[in-house]
């Protein structure tokens, strides 16, 4: 099955899996504070301009540390809305409505997920026909295409590391790289899979 790009997101663990038929070649890469997706140094030139993008960031709210994750730019204003204190399903549900479903032959939504430092985990999809933003108890998957509600879904890893390898290895079609993050005792701990 393809489903496109994914989120998967609990209380401690969360993980964003790029899957693409379109522009495979693709990789996560570190900067100083986000994971950036994009081209790989031999992949062809493109003007999507859906390709590239930070799709995770840690930041500081003024009442912890938290990590936002998603397949596009709307990452960002998530990012940033956090920071300046807003409520975590605010800062979701106005920016994935302001940035609204790609205007793509698929009409791809976009997805996000955040986790607090104290646990407090969200999920979020705008796709053409709804806006979903959720506060999830147990690991939860979202997907731009077939799963594209928010459902329940049985991620094992318990660190970043494991989290990036488990989603990357799903039977879904068309892995491309994934990322990971988990909360630790000392803050959030990240990782990239971008296979072999
Ligand atoms: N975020 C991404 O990495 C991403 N990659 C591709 N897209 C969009 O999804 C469309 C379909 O891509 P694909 O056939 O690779 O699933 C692309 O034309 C593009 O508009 C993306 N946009 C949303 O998922």
């Amino acid at each position: 099955m393809y489903v496109g790009r994914f989120v998967v997101v609990g209380p401690d663990v969360g993980a964003y899996r790029v899957s693409s038929r379109s522009f495979p070649n693709r990789e996560i890469t570190a900067r100083e504070d986000a994971l950036t997706v994009g081209p790989t140094a031999d992949a062809p030139e493109t003007d999507n301009p859906y390709v590239s993008y930070n799709c995770l960031r840690v930041v500081e709210t003024p009442t912890g540390e938290t990590a936002a994750f998603g397949n596009g730019s709307h990452v960002d204003p998530i990012a940033e809305k956090l920071e300046l204190g807003y409520p975590a399903r605010d800062a979701l549900a106005e920016s994935l409505l302001a940035l609204d479903y790609e205007k793509d032959d698929y009409n791809t939504p976009r997805i996000a997920a955040m986790i607090g430092d104290a646990g407090e985990a969200l999920i979020g999809t705008v796709r053409k026909d709804a806006l979903l933003v959720e506060t999830v108890e147990e690991p939860t998957l979202v997907a731009t295409y077939e799963k594209d509600s928010p459902e329940s879904f049985g991620l094992e890893a318990d660190g970043a590391e494991a989290a990036a390898s488990e989603v990357y290895d799903l039977e879904f079609e068309h892995a491309v790289c994934a990322a990971g993050v988990a909360r630790t005792e000392d803050g959030f701990e990240t990782a990239i899979e971008n296979g072999d």
